[in-house]
Formats: C-alpha cells, structure tokens, sequence
C-alpha cells in the first residue's frame, strides 16, 4: 500500500460490516462466472462473425470467379460459333459453286483443276468430290478418289437423297475410304431441274480441324473445346492435347442443359469426360443442329481465388487463436485480479479486526509525527477521541522536555540504517487529563516500493501500573517506610556522592550520627503508636535543621544520619549538631500528652576524619557513643580518633 492514509481504518469494526464482508463471497463469485460467460459469448461471437464473414467472402470470391469463367468463356463460345459458322458458310458456299459448275458441265467437271486455280480456296476441306444419284464419284479434288469408290451407302448420300430441304447436311465422322482418316462430311443435295435427286457434293473436314480455334482460344491445359451435333454425337472436341470425335453426347451435362436452356454456363464436374470439373458455356448455333461448348478448369480458374482463400483462410485461423488466446489470457488475468482482490480484503478484514480488537494501542505515524490513525485502545490508553488524535502530533502527546528526545527517536527510526522492527522502549506520554501514561513501545517503519519511509507503526502496551509499583518497590528498598526518610543504603549512596564531589572541589563535607535518649521509656510509658509519631515529628524536625542539598536519613530504631553536603569550616558540623539537639529538646505534643527526649550527636567530617563514608560513619558513631556516655544530650567529636575537636 503506498501511503499511510491509505491503510489507516478510519472506522472500528463493526458486526454489520463483517456480516458484509461475509456476506459478499457468493454475489462475486456469481457475477466472476457472469463475466466469465460474457467474455467467452462475446468472444465465441467475434470468431462467429469472423469466420461467417471469411465464408462468405470465399464463397463471394468463388461465385465472382464462377461468373467472370462463365462470362469470358460465354465470349469463346460467341467467337468459337461463329468460326463454325463462317467454315459452315464457306462450305455451303463451296458446295454451292460446285453444284452449278456440276449441273452445267455434268461429267466434265474436274475438281482438281478447280482447286489447282484456286478457284476453290478453302483448305479446310480436305476433299471435295461430287457423287451422281447412284453414289459414284463423278469428280474430286483427291487424285485417288475415283469411280471406284461409291458412297452409296453413306449416311450423308441417303440423307440427301431423301426429299429435304436444300441445306447443307453435316455428318458424323466417318472413316475415309480413300484417306483412310476419319473425315467429317458436310454435303449438299444436286437437285435436277425437276427435281429428282442428281446427286451430291460432299466436303469432307477432319474433325480437329473443327477445333483449332483452342490454339486461339488460350484455354489452358485442361481446357475444353466442343462441336456437337443435336443429333447426340460429338463432332469434334478438344480437351488439352487430346482430340476425340463420333462420341456419344447424351451424357454430357451441357447437352442435356441445350434441351432446356440453349445457351448457359456452368459448372460442371467432369464425370462425363475426364473427371476434370470445369466451368462450361455452351450455345446451340442459330440455323444449324449443332452446339457448340467451350470450358476451362474449375481449379485453374479459381487458382487466384484459391489462393486469397487460403491467405483469408490462414488469416481467420490466427485472428480466432489471438481472440482464444486474448479471451483466455482475459479470464486468467481476471482471475488473478479477483484472487488478488479476495487476498486483500481478506488481509484488510484480518488487518481491521486485529487493528482495532488489538489488547494493545496501535498508533499509525507520519514521518512528520502527524498521528494518521489509532485503535480504540490508544484512545483509551490516551483518553482522546480519534478525531482529537488526528489534529496532533505523536510529539504533542509528551512532556515539553520529552519533545526533543521523541524527534530524535523518530528520525533514528526513519533513517535507512534503521532495523525495521525496533527493539521496545519505555517512555512516558501524558494523557489528556494532564497524568502520566507510562508504556513499552515498538515503533516500525512501514516503507514504499522506493524504501522510502511511508509511515510508522507504533505499537503500545499500557505499563503505568507496572511502572508504579516498580516506583513503590524502589522507594520502599531506598527508605524508611515509618518516616519516609532514605534509609541507610540510600543515606551510603548520597553519602558516598557527597564525598566525591568534595574530593573533586577539595571542600569539607560532615556527617552526624544522631541516637535519641529515653526513646525505649516513651514507647514502654506511651506505647509503640505513639513512639512512631514521635519517630515521624523527629524526622520533620531533623529535616527542618538542614539545607535542601543535606541528606537526613533514618537508621533504624531510634537512630538518624545526616550528611551535611557542603560545610565552610569544621566548626559548621558542630553547629548544625547542636541546632539538632536543640531543635529536639522541644517537647513533642502526642495525643495531647507534651513529651520531652533528647539526642546524643557524633559527628566526623571529610576528610579530617575520614576519606571514605564508612570511615567516617563509624567515626560520627563512635563520637556519638562518646556523647552518650558521657551523659546524652549533647555532641561530641570522636575523642579516639586523636582529635576530639577538628580544627576551626
Ligand atoms: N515505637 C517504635 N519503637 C522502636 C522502633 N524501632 C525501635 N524501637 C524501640 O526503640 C528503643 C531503642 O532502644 P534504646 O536506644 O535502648 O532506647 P533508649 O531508651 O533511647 O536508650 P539509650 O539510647 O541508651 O538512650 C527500643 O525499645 C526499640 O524497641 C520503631 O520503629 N518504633
């Protein structure tokens, strides 16, 4: 989380929000299937729509391709028809020019000479010859035809010589006789002038020949070429380098296709002929029985498309790969995000509950000090409501004196050197009521992705009772517990500074070992209470004798110390003795009784007496026994010591 602000619960829990947070797992999860389920339709949509439209393009491209076959073999068949019909013309004109040539010279008519003087031109006809009513050969433009051939028996001679109309008959292939090549006979009936059959002229074609016009025609390698007599026989066809002629034409598609419609392309899947599917158009010729067929391969001419197809093909794969992939990536990622969203409302929800339920005081900081946020404990530890914790600093929260020391502590902990956990500390903070809160306190540094200190973590534990009695046991162990004055260890310890700082300044320092007299009587006459009170009015009055800087002490029974920190001359120790037994010579009023005592004072001073404390107690304890014994109630130096009163 980058920033303090961020993570610091404004709110404390409550039941209705954890219910919420409960309460909100199974919507989720059914609105992560809902969208789950959108991203899968919308994308099971686009490869719908991608593919349908690829289709239909491919489809749209093929028909494109289909029409414009169609169409440019439409023109082949226009120009193909009208190459048949301009070799028909020229035959019938041939046969024409013959015939009256024939009717006019009769047997003298020689072919030969004709086509020799070009006369007769057309050298597509392999021979012309002209045949009397009895199927003789009368004259040809062959040498080796002659008189011995009779075509009597050919299906041209008798259809002509049947009654018919006079136009010119084209048959089907025939063997020649004579050029023993299959020809194609194309005849005219010889009328004589009443009528009767004279004969015939026949032009014979080979059938190939009929369909040159491929070589023209760029058709391909598998292209198709076709000349058909209605009569069902295929009169000459070229498909690639193969020539075929006299075949059935019923079972082809086109052939059939003329019987309703006369002129038409399409499709066609080859079955007939060589398997090759091609795309045909067909016309049946105006004034003659024939059609005529012209065809290209269906894979040739929809190579180009083929090939956009394919690249639309590949295309339409990877765009559906990339939308699987993108929709799938989708819903991983998703996933992840939702996972990653349950993880941390389950830490928030963790985070709020052990924030705010926390038996400790958890306190949010800025690097400045600001106090971002706190659980219901710092409040109650501190006494303010979050909102009056927002408007201070953690610094605020202290002692004036305290302030410096809390910066410094802070700006330690903000340092990059610093551990991220810090070791606990025991400090004070004042509560709004103006006492002292003492804790033990962790303070971590919650860092940015850079390492930069975001904010800290303060975690309190409330010690102020602990701290007490701590106080009491420490107060207790260093004094008195009836006067309340320190007591020998505590009297030692001063003592001990005293003489140090004496030793340091090369000044004088006393001490005063003071026992009461008759203190045993008051308590056997008054009893022990009231021998307490006394031992407590003595104190005050002890206390009352010397300066600020002076240590009274009591050591048990009815025994007191006093150390006299700083004295200008020896003399000074005396002085403050005997301001002691004067002050104690005053009766002491103890439940309304006026009770008199008396003390024998010893003193020693530093470092006439003495160098060290004990010395020098021992010293002022042995003046005092001197003082007791010789009759109490006054002072004495320690006479044993060699100097029972130090120089003045
Ligand atoms: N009331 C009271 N008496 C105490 C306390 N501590 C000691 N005493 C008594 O104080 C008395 C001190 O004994 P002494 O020093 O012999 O008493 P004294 O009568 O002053 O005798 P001299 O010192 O020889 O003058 C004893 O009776 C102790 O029981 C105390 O805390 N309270």
């Amino acid at each position: 989380m980058a920033n303090g602000n961020a993570m610091t619960p404004q709110r404390p829990p409550s039941n209705e929000h954890d219910a919420s947070l409960l309460a909100d797992a199974p919507p989720r999860q059914s609105l992560a299937t809902l969208l789950n389920l959108a991203i899968m339709l919308v994308c099971a949509g686009a490869i719908t729509a991608l593919w349908l439209i690829t289709l239909q393009r491919i489809a749209f491209e093929r028909e494109q391709a289909v029409a414009a076959a169609v169409q440019s073999n439409s023109n082949l068949a226009i120009a193909f028809e009208q190459q048949i019909f301009r070799t028909l013309k020229a035959a019938e004109q041939v046969a024409v020019f013959v015939r009256e040539r024939y009717l006019q010279q009769g047997s003298a008519i020689d072919l030969q000479q004709l086509v020799e003087q070009q006369i007769i031109r057309e050298t597509i006809f392999s021979i012309v010859s002209v045949v009397d009513e009895n199927g003789r050969i009368v004259s040809s433009s062959n040498s080796q035809v002659n008189g011995s051939v009779n075509y009597a028996d050919r299906a041209f001679f008798q259809a002509q010589r049947a009654p018919r109309a006079d136009e010119l008959f084209v048959s089907r292939p025939v063997f020649g006789r004579i050029s023993r090549h299959w020809q194609i006979p194309m005849s005219l009936r010889i009328s004589r002038p009443d009528g009767s059959f004279g004969g015939v002229i026949v032009m014979s074609v080979a059938p190939a020949d009929l369909t040159d016009f491929y070589l023209q025609a760029d058709l391909g390698q598998q292209g198709l070429l076709e000349l058909t007599g209605l009569d069902g026989v295929v009169l000459s066809r070229k498909t690639g380098s193969r020539n075929d002629f006299g075949l059935d034409a019923r079972e082809l598609a086109w052939f059939q296709r003329h019987g309703t419609t006369v002129t038409d392309g399409f499709v066609d899947n080859g079955e007939a002929i060589d398997k090759v599917a091609r795309i045909v158009s067909y016309r049946g010729m105006e004034g003659y029985p024939l059609m005529v067929a012209v065809g290209t391969s269906y894979a040739d001419e929809l190579a180009p498309a083929l090939q956009r197809e394919s690249s639309y093909l590949l295309m339409a794969s990877s765009a559906t790969v990339a939308l699987l992939v993108f929709s799938g990536l989708l819903v991983l990622m998703l996933a992840r995000q939702r996972a990653a969203v349950d993880a941390l409302r389950a830490s928030e929800a963790l985070f709020r509950a052990t924030f705010h339920q926390a038996a400790m005081g958890i306190a949010h900081i800025a690097p400045n000090g600001r106090i971002l946020g706190a659980n219901e404990k710092f409040c109650l530890m501190l006494g303010y409501s979050r909102e009056e914790l927002h408007a201070r600093t953690v610094f605020e929260l202290g002692d004036e004196k305290g302030r410096d020391e809390a910066r410094r502590l802070l700006a330690r902990r903000l340092s990059a050197a610093s551990p991220a956990l810090s070791p606990e500390i025991e400090k004070p903070y004042r509560r709004k009521d103006g006492s002292v809160l003492w804790v033990c306190e962790a303070l971590s540094v919650v860092r940015g992705a850079h390492g930069r200190p975001d904010f800290l973590v303060a975690i309190t534990q409330d010690i102020t009772s602990r701290k007490a009695l701590e106080a009491r046991l420490s107060h207790a162990a260093l004094h008195d517990a009836l006067t309340g004055l320190p007591n020998r260890l505590m009297f030692m310890d001063r003592f001990s500074q005293v003489l140090e700082s004496a030793r340091r300044h090369a000044g004088l320092a006393g001490v005063l070992y003071i026992d009461l007299d008759g203190f045993k009587a008051v308590n056997d006459k008054h009893g022990h209470a009231t021998g307490d009170q006394l031992l407590l009015q003595v104190a005050r009055r002890l206390e009352g004798c010397v300066r600020a800087e002076d240590t009274v002490s009591r050591f048990g029974g009815d025994e007191f110390g006093i150390v006299l920190a700083t004295l200008s001359q020896a003399r000074d120790c005396e002085a403050v003795a005997l301001k002691v037994i004067h002050a104690l010579a005053t009766p002491f009023e103890l439940g309304g009784t006026a009770i008199r005592i008396s003390a024998s004072v010893g003193a020693a001073v530093f470092p006439i007496h003495g160098e060290d404390a004990s010395t020098l107690l021992e010293q002022a304890d042995t003046a005092m026994y001197a003082a007791k014994n010789a009759g109490r109630n006054q002072f004495r130096w320690n006479s044993a010591s060699g100097s029972e009163s130090p120089p003045a």
